[in-house]
Formats: C-alpha cells, sequence, structure tokens
C-alpha cells in the first residue's frame, strides 16, 4: 500500500512558507463573500494553544469544545412550541421549571438570526424550536408563535426518518435498574456451564454449542432460533468512526454510494444506564438499508445485556464487537484492543451473545497488540468458531496506530485462516487503484472497510463504483458541506444549542477533508493517504482555503455556513489519526 512521504503536486501550485503565511491562513473574510456570496466575520486566532513541546499525535486530550448553556437565557420548550392557532399559556405545567416563559424576555439574549429559510421548516413543514430556532424568520407570526405547513407535513412524515429512538419508558426503566435483563443471565450461565463442562472433559471446541445439558426452556427457544444472514460479499462498508461518522456524515457517504454503515463505537455500560449520548449513537437515518451498531465492553454480563437489549429494542442489521480500540483508558480497562488478549472473557461473551441475537454478531479487530506480534491470525479461527458472522481487519496493531501502513499481506494471511468466515480488509483506502489493489492482491476477501478515505473525500464510493478519479470543484466540495449542515441541524437542532453542535462537528470534519488534494493539482494522481499533503495553492481563493490545516480557516469555513462563532469559542480537533512524519 502507500509509502509514507510527501504528495507531489504540480509545480505552479506550490507555495513556500513563506508565502503560506501570507496566503494560506489569510484569505480575507472580502475574498470569501466574492467567492460564496455569505457574509463572513473575520475570527480571530479561535485556536487554543497547544503546551511548548508537546507532540500533535494521537488524541487531542486538551479540548474544551463544549458550549455551556444557561436554563435561565432559554425559553421553556412548552413555549416555544406553541403553533399559531394556539394561546400562550398562564403558566407553565412544571413548578420548577427554570428556563423563561415570556418571548420577550428570550428575545433580549438571543443571538442574531443567521439566515431566513429553516432547513427544517422547508423539508418537513414545521421547525420544532419556533422561535428559539436560527431560522426562525418564515416560520413564527410576530409573537412569536410557531407556524406550521401541514401540507408538508403529511407528505413528509419527520418522526418516519430516524429510527431507533429509545421511548422514555424503556430508557426510565433501564435508569431504574428495571429492565428484565433475565435471559441474558441465563445464557452467561449456560455459556459458561458449557466452557467449563468442556475443560473438564477436554471435548472438542466446536460441539460446545451444540452439547451439554440444555435444560432451561428459554435458553433452548433461543438456541433453536433462526438468524437473520448478511451478504457482505463485494460490499462497500463506511467504518465505525467515533465522533465523525456521526449520522449526517453516513448520510452523505450513503448518497455517494456506501452499501454498509455503522454507528460510531457505543459504551455498553453507558447504553444499560440508559444515558442520552450513548443512545444517540445508535440512531439510525431511514436510507442506511444495511446498519450496525458497534460496542465495546469488558465483561460477558454487559455484552450479553446489551445484545438482548438492541436485539429486542431497536432496528439494526448486526451488532459488531470493538477488538481494536487503542485509547489507553479503553486498553486499560480490558475493553477495545484490551480484549485481543483475554481470550476466555472473549469466548463467554461471543458465545453469549451470538445465542441471544437473531442478527448476525461481527468482530472489528487490528493485527494485534504490539508491533511485530501478530495475534489476529491466531484468533480469527477462534471467533469463528465461538460464532462471529464477519470479521474486519485494520492492518495495524495497537501500537502503531497510524504510524505505518496497513499491513495488506497480512490482512491475507488472515483471510486465508478465516474460510469459511467472511473477512474484510481495512486501511489506507483513498482511491479505485488503492482499492483495486486490496481485492487483486487478497483475491480471498470479502470487501473491504473504508474509514479516514471517507472522511478527507466521502465520494470514494462511487469512484470506486465508477472506476475512476473524480476533480471536485470546490464549489463542489462547499454543497457537500451544505447539505452536512442541514442535515446537522436536522439531526441536533436549529436552535443555538443545535447550531453550536452542527458547528463541532463540522469541524472535526474539516479536520480530515483539508487533507484531499484536488486531482487537477497532483503531479501524479491518486493521492495516497499516507503522504503528507504539501503547502499549495488552490485553483482559487476557496479551493485555497479549503486546503489550509488551520483551525481558524476552518472556523471561517464554519462561519460561512452557520454564522458567526460565538465570543469565547476554541476548537481543537478530537482525532489527527495520520502517518505523516
Ligand atoms: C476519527 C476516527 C474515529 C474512529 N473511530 C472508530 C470507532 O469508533 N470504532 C472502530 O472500530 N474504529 C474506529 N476508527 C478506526 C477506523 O474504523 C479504521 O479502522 C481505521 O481508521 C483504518 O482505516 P482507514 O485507513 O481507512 O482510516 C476510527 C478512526 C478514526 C480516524
Amino acid at each position: 500500500m502507500s509509502q509514507i512521504g510527501v504528495c507531489k503536486i504540480k509545480e505552479q501550485f506550490v507555495v513556500t512558507d513563506h508565502e503560506r503565511t501570507l496566503d494560506l491562513n489569510h484569505v480575507s473574510a472580502k475574498d470569501i463573500e466574492k467567492i460564496t456570496g455569505v457574509e463572513c466575520d473575520e475570527p480571530d486566532a479561535k485556536k487554543p494553544k497547544l503546551e511548548e513541546g508537546k507532540k500533535l499525535k494521537g488524541q487531542n486530550k486538551a479540548r474544551k469544545n463544549f458550549a455551556q448553556y444557561n436554563p435561565s437565557e432559554a425559553l421553556c420548550s412548552k413555549i416555544t412550541r406553541i403553533t399559531e392557532d394556539e394561546e400562550f399559556p398562564e403558566t407553565c405545567q412544571f413548578e420548577k421549571c427554570k428556563f423563561l416563559h415570556k418571548v420577550e424576555d428570550y428575545l433580549k439574549t438571543k443571538p442574531n438570526d443567521i439566515g431566513d429559510d429553516c432547513y427544517n421548516f422547508e423539508t418537513f413543514g414545521q421547525c420544532n424550536f419556533g422561535i428559539t430556532c436560527r431560522f426562525a424568520k418564515k416560520h413564527v407570526t410576530v409573537e412569536g408563535k410557531n407556524k406550521i405547513d401541514r401540507g408538508k407535513m403529511e407528505a413528509v412524515k419527520k418522526d418516519e426518518q430516524v429510527l431507533n429512538v429509545l421511548h422514555s419508558e424503556k430508557r426510565f426503566s433501564l435508569q431504574r435498574k428495571k429492565y428484565d435483563f433475565h435471559l441474558a443471565d441465563k445464557m452467561i450461565k449456560h455459556v459458561d456451564g458449557l466452557r467449563k463442562e468442556e475443560k473438564e472433559k477436554k471435548v472438542d471446541e466446536k460441539s460446545v454449542q451444540t452439547s451439554g445439558a440444555v435444560t432451561d426452556e428459554d435458553i433452548v427457544k433461543l438456541l433453536k432460533r433462526e438468524k437473520k444472514k448478511i451478504d457482505f460479499k463485494d460490499k462497500l462498508f463506511l467504518s465505525p468512526l467515533t465522533t465523525v461518522g456521526n449520522l449526517p456524515f453516513r448520510r452523505i457517504c450513503k448518497e455517494y454510494g456506501a452499501d454498509i454503515t455503522c454507528g460510531e463505537m457505543a459504551m455498553c455500560s453507558k447504553l444499560l444506564q440508559g444515558t442520552t449520548h450513548e443512545w444517540a449513537l445508535v440512531k439510525r437515518h431511514h436510507t442506511e438499508d444495511v446498519f450496525g451498531v458497534q460496542l465495546c465492553g469488558n465483561n460477558p454480563h454487559i455484552f450479553a445485556k446489551c445484545a438482548q437489549l438492541l436485539d429486542t429494542e431497536i432496528n439494526v442489521d448486526f451488532i459488531d464487537i470493538n477488538l481494536g480500540c487503542p485509547i489507553d483508558m479503553v486498553y486499560r480497562e480490558g475493553s477495545g484492543s484490551g480484549l485481543m488478549r483475554r481470550q476466555n472473557v472473549l469466548e463467554t461473551c461471543i458465545r453469549s451473545m451470538t445465542n441471544l441475537m437473531s442478527i448476525p454478531l461481527t468482530v472489528k479487530t487490528r493485527t494485534g497488540i504490539y508491533n511485530n506480534t501478530n495475534i489476529a491470525h491466531t484468533l480469527i479461527p477462534k471467533l469463528r468458531d465461538w460464532g462471529a458472522s464477519l470479521v474486519t481487519v485494520h492492518g495495524r496493531s495497537r501500537e502503531q496506530r497510524y504510524t505505518r501502513s496497513s499491513d495488506w499481506e497480512y490482512i491475507r494471511e488472515c483471510a486465508q485462516v478465516a474460510s469459511p468466515l467472511p473477512i474484510i480488509g481495512n486501511g489506507d483506502i483513498l482511491s479505485y487503484e488503492d482499492y483495486a489493489r486490496a481485492r487483486e492482491s487478497c483475491p480471498e476477501l470479502y470487501g473491504v472497510m473504508i474509514g479516514r478515505g471517507a472522511l478527507i473525500k466521502p465520494w470514494i464510493f462511487t469512484e470506486i463504483k465508477e472506476q475512476k478519479l473524480y476533480d471536485i470543484s470546490s464549489s463542489e466540495r462547499f454543497d457537500i458541506l451544505k447539505k452536512f449542515t442541514n442535515y446537522g441541524l436536522e439531526n441536533w437542532g436549529s436552535d443555538n444549542k443545535g447550531v453550536e453542535n452542527t458547528r463541532r462537528f463540522l469541524l472535526e470534519w474539516l479536520s480530515f477533508l483539508y487533507r484531499y488534494i484536488p486531482i487537477g493539482l497532483l503531479e501524479s494522481p491518486p493521492q495516497k493517504i499516507n503522504e503528507r499533503p504539501p503547502y499549495y495553492k488552490g485553483r482559487n481563493d476557496l479551493e485555497t482555503l479549503m486546503a489550509s490545516p488551520s483551525a481558524s480557516d476552518w472556523i471561517k469555513i464554519s462561519e460561512m455556513l452557520l454564522g458567526p462563532v460565538p465570543d469565547t469559542f476554541t476548537f481543537l480537533p478530537k482525532h489527527k489519526a495520520n502517518a505523516y512524519r
């Protein structure tokens, strides 16, 4: 696969370091207005400074990207949703409500609106954010009541767009530990019993699932149940991507041809506590026709309970176990890549989960934990025998993170020992050429998974399907960002909080998007993922701006779409995920 180095740019586009400070980081607000017609404030350097001597690698842990909200400046949601044919209530139904109840009080601190057209109102005929929407002009009356376009509302049903929203009574039962997990508990006992029995009798591993005294009626029923199957062959799989692989981003990848999508890694323990943040990670857009949820945990009890819970409560096609997360905290507690070295625990997890689930269980792993000690090839046959339906191999170890190219020769070794278990290869695919090389060098593979390639150029799925490279213009790329912003306002809301959440996720994505080099500028396309983009000047100011590695320029782009950032705003991206030297 690709070598680590620097991408070669056609000479006329390369700029020196000096020009770079003059040009790249200082495309002015005026230039942007000229290109896009959007008014834009000139931001100060709003990037928090790293401590001196600190290297940029792994995750940025010093981030403070979350906006704080004061309830005494927010309007009560009951008031927000009052429609034009309703009266404002005299008093709030919640005695201790801390929010504002008068529209005029709220308007004293409401930030300026960003635009006149509300995407949610235009698309669905209703915007639940009423007067608090930052694009409220066309859907509120002079008194601040919400207008509704009933015709549109009937035609496009908003609540059918997103699936897997947890009902409040289920959330309460999880929070109060009242959810009935007796099946999961019994299954673990059953599987543990069989494992002990097997150890004592030293029976053949393969016979575990069918042998042994199965006495409990519930367990017998579960074991007899037929499982749904998924055809993974030759499908383009979008990686699970924490933070950046959010629902609006996945929608865009689907539109460009991704076949299979997966939610961001969700923590089993938090799903079992019913936390809103974790449950947001299992939401599925209706366009995601083959969709999985990825779980991270460190013991069979939480994995089995989650398997039972998700299989019963949500609409999901497969559940994936994360065996690759390299983050120290996750590894130390024995989850993610830490689970690779706890194979007895892993066996109970997988056997219990597969027996509880009516859908396939998949596993995503790395080559191993340490640099020169690959272990995936010894683990994969066990995963197959324990009941996994598919394994994805990311061709790097935990220790390597992104510092070397993905090892596709080793991925092939894994695919060869796995049969008949399907293996998906993963790592460093940024073009059709990379894809074709991976498939040719490894014919045993079922397909590939694409992570950063989709973040850097989401149209990669189309390129692979059409077997060509696209020279996308900066204005087309800007339109993709506009679309993401609209999907973001739909997903996170169009009030101030929603706008700032959308901005934060947009900025996280921009921290990958700037790495794209338009093919018209490359000396020998296609671009290689591990080659650092040199400083270059685009074919117009917007292209130059989009190539900037500076967070203050990403902020500038966000301001073109979502208005000026709040006064105290700072941004440091969460992930770096590159192998540049
Ligand atoms: C920002 C980011 C977030 C990621 N989050 C996850 C995750 O939640 N679960 C997971 O299994 N892998 C995660 N990964 C790893 C990717 O899924 C993928 O295995 C890795 O990036 C290698 O593929 P690529 O070279 O195509 O990017 C993440 C990677 C990146 C860059």
